[in-house]
């Protein structure tokens, strides 16, 4: 008989009733034996079961539903045929109204876990009108299986390729751009890369795409230089590809599981395409950050907007500018902003952008934003009323939330994509003496657990 795990009530194989409680970040139900979590998937909270034990480790386990004794008024069919193994959505189960709750909540756990506060005004989610087709960018691993060429995203929790004729998520243009690929793939019998032995030829299908000006861009992340077929390949693509404006061959010859390597070639027309926020242009660059949902990102803008309360005469920051959306979408209505990213074709479509709008009272650093920042302050006497700040998941580095606080400007606007490490910094400012006033989600990724928020915070003596 396998031991029994310090902890665990139940054992491997155990059968057992159990009444769903709660939804992980991967959208797995959680019950409670005796206080000890239990895993499991396609369960909803409220939702009666009998489990059996596949798992058991010191402090939670894992489970398969064998039968649902109580179902959910949440519960719906989801519409993807792949969707119980591809791990590309966790909520499509779940209706809509339901997931616009759940995502709130998240933000209302984190406030409650991470800063110890429940006083705090969350709103109720920002949701799309159709949650569907909303994606602008895929990045789809390929393999080849059972002698047959896959395309798809990874299962949950492994690498293993889920093969994908449509994702329900995609915009229309990549997810046809997609496809062709494939397609021409199988023709020029090209081997895709395999991870175990390093070999083969291409890695990712990329394929990007701007809502409103149709433009497409098919990038192929490939294992090496070498691209048999290219010019087949190119003009394939160039009467096949809807929309095709550029078409870009990514280098990663390195083992890893990071996607992109670091040389991007041009194989064939522009080198960005076009996308629009509001009245704005915006060039893309084959491997500039951009937000995935752009009508859901004019929400999330107008949002920051409304929290930075200007007036026109401030100097503004923002932090993790990106390719200077947020500076931009802001511009109109104050004096000056400074924004700051790490990634230098970024700030070069940034400078590109206000350029492509006219734009002048922009001004864009490459480099650390906790390093520029603080730069700034001390070297060319840089004082913020505002601070934006829209950093990746991990949050804000310390340091410069401490320059922040030391700034002292009226208001900041937190733009985050993590609870967790929002309500963690929003501690910080609160230690520091700013007012936490409000929280706005906003569902970017409906159909997944993500989550994005915007938050207004404001110095405690304004
Ligand atoms: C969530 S994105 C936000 C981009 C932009 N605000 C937008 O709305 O599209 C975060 C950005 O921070 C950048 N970044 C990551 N670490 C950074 C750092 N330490 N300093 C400055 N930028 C950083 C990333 O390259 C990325 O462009």
């Amino acid at each position: 008989m396998p031991k029994k795990p310090t902890n665990a009530p139940v054992q491997k194989n155990e059968r057992i009733d159990v009444t769903f409680l709660d939804l992980t970040h991967e959208g797995m139900g959680v019950a409670k034996v005796d206080g000890y979590p239990i895993f499991v998937p396609d369960a909803l909270p409220g939702e009666e079961a009998d489990v059996k034990v596949v798992k058991t480790v010191k402090n939670y386990g894992f489970g398969r539903l064998m039968k649902r004794h109580v179902e959910s008024e949440q519960r719906v069919d989801p519409p993807c045929p792949i969707y119980h193994w591809c791990g590309g959505c966790q909520l499509q189960h779940m209706n809509q109204d339901a997931q616009l709750h759940l995502k709130r909540e998240q933000v209302v756990n984190a406030l409650h876990k991470y800063m110890g506060r429940d006083d705090i005004p969350v709103h109720e989610t920002i949701g799309m009108d159709e949650p569907w087709a909303y994606r602008n960018k895929a990045q789809v691993p390929v393999a080849e299986r059972d002698g047959e060429l896959i395309a798809g995203f990874y299962a949950k929790r492994s690498h293993h390729i889920v093969d994908m004729d449509h994702c329900l998520i995609q915009g229309d243009q990549n997810d046809a751009a997609i496809q062709v690929v494939k397609n021409i793939m199988k023709r020029y019998k090209i081997k895709p890369y395999e991870e175990a032995s390093g070999r083969g030829v291409i890695r990712h299908i990329v394929a990007r795409s701007g809502r409103l000006s149709g433009e497409v861009m098919v990038m192929l992340v490939t294992n090496g230089e070498e691209l048999p077929h290219k010019k087949k390949i190119v003009e394939d693509i160039r009467q096949e590809v809807s929309g095709i404006h550029s078409i870009v061959q990514n280098i990663n010859p390195k083992k890893t599981n990071v996607i992109y390597g670091e040389r991007t070639e041009i194989l064939w027309g522009e080198t960005y395409i076009e996308e629009r926020i509001g009245k704005l242009r915006f060039a893309l660059s084959p491997r500039s950050f951009f937000q995935v949902n752009p009508v859901q990102t004019e929400a999330l803008y107008q949002k920051v907007l409304e929290y930075a309360e200007l007036r026109g005469n401030e100097t503004v920051i923002d932090a993790y500018c990106g390719i200077g959306s947020i500076s931009l979408f802001l511009a109109d209505e104050v004096k000056k902003v400074y924004g700051v990213e790490v990634v230098g074709e970024a700030i070069r479509d940034a400078r590109k952008n206000a350029k492509l709008n006219g734009i002048a009272n922009v001004e864009f650093s490459v480099g650390k934003a906790e390093e520029v920042v603080p730069w700034w302050r001390a070297a060319l006497g840089i004082q913020a009323d505002v601070i934006v700040v829209d950093p990746p998941r991990k949050g804000c580095d310390e340091k410069l939330l401490q320059t922040m606080i030391e700034m002292q400007p009226e208001r900041i606007v937190y733009a985050s994509c993590n609870p967790a490490t929002l309500a963690r910094d929003l501690r910080i400012l609160a230690d520091g003496g700013y007012d936490v006033k409000e929280v706005q989600p906003v569902d970017m990724f409906p159909q997944t657990t993500h989550i994005e928020c915007v938050v207004s915070i404001r110095r405690k003596d304004m």
